[in-house]
């Protein structure tokens, strides 16, 4: 029986990659603090771009073979972030990556858009009565930004989180465990003007092909919406390295990065988050354990 950590941190993605650009600041500060972090991952991204000519074989209409690739990367990001536990939803393969909203991939049968809302939370609760986690981290309902992967993991997160703690779902899959605290990732719209402000200046806007807009990043809300702020200024080399681990859909320069679409974009290593279960344990958290009792 291994005993875990007392602090123990879940986090729900629909890509490898996701977790670099979103939390990669946020787990590796948690990890370097000694909590238990764990990772779920919903595909493998086999439906991804490619950027480096050099790999553009791996792509779905070629040798489709970008999933195991992702894997890999995946691996080599959380060694950067010093994170061990990072899982498959279902295992590796089991729901592949939908595509982009309106493509005909979002119909193919095994996509991860085509899941069953119940069976794919029911992975999800495994974990959650495995691990115990007193916090997890989500996407918000439009999945940040409207791609079918990431709306499905939101619900599926959501689905889970009311399942395990309900002792009539599955008792096979472990005893009931109440997640006491659900955040879903934000920006706060000041940080992202910030940001831009500051890729400008740099003169990266003229470094990269194209420029983000504001509406491009996932999950702008009003700074009054945001319950806690996670300073990872300490960890931004780790979670550089691990976003330039995801090497074929992410291109970092310095404190910036560009997905294949090419749009520069600032780097958070201020990582936010709104609490949508539990108490918050201040009225700006800069832990999001804070509060949390067992
Ligand atoms: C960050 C993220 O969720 N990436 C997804 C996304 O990738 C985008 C997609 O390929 C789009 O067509 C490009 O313009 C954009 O630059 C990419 O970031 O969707 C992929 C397919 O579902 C997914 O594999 C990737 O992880
Ligand atoms: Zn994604």
């Amino acid at each position: 029986m291994t005993v875990l950590p007392a602090r123990r941190l879940l986090l729900v993605h629909a890509h490898p990659d996701d977790e670099s650009i979103n939390n990669g600041a946020t787990m590796a500060k948690y990890a370097a603090e000694g909590a238990h972090v764990t990772l779920v991952t919903c595909t493998l991204g086999e439906e991804g771009e490619v950027i480096p000519p050099a790999l553009a074989h791996l792509a779905a209409d070629r040798d489709d073979a970008l999933g195991p690739y992702r894997i890999g990367e995946l691996a080599t990001a959380m060694n950067a972030l010093g994170v061990e536990d990072h899982r498959f939803l279902g295992g590796p393969g089991r729901y592949r990556d939908s595509g982009m909203m309106g493509v005909p991939q979002n119909d193919r049968p095994g996509c991860f858009w085509q899941a069953d809302l119940d069976e794919a939370a029911g992975h999800l609760v495994a974990v959650v009565r495995e691990v115990r986690p007193q916090v997890l981290v989500a996407y918000d309902t439009n999945g940040g930004y409207g791609h079918p992967d990431h709306i499905q993991a939101h619900r599926v997160a959501m689905r889970a989180v009311g399942l395990a703690a309900d002792p009539d779902f599955r008792p096979d899959l472990g005893e009931p465990h109440d997640i006491a605290k659900v955040y879903w990732n934000c920006v706060p719209r000041s940080a992202v003007e910030e940001g831009f402000a500051r890729l400008r200046a740099a003169g990266r806007d003229s470094l990269f092909p194209g420029v983000a807009s504001v509406d491009d990043v996932p999950g702008v809300v009003a700074d009054t919406e945001v319950t806690a702020a996670i300073d990872g200024t300490d960890h931004a080399a780790a979670k550089a390295a691990a976003m330039r681990a995801h090497a074929t859909q992410i291109a970092v320069d310095g404190p910036f990065f560009a997905l294949s679409n090419d749009l520069g974009q600032p780097m958070f290593v201020h990582e936010h988050y709104r609490l949508v279960k539990g108490e918050a344990g201040a009225d700006r958290e800069d832990d999001l354990f804070a509060g949390v009792t067992a």
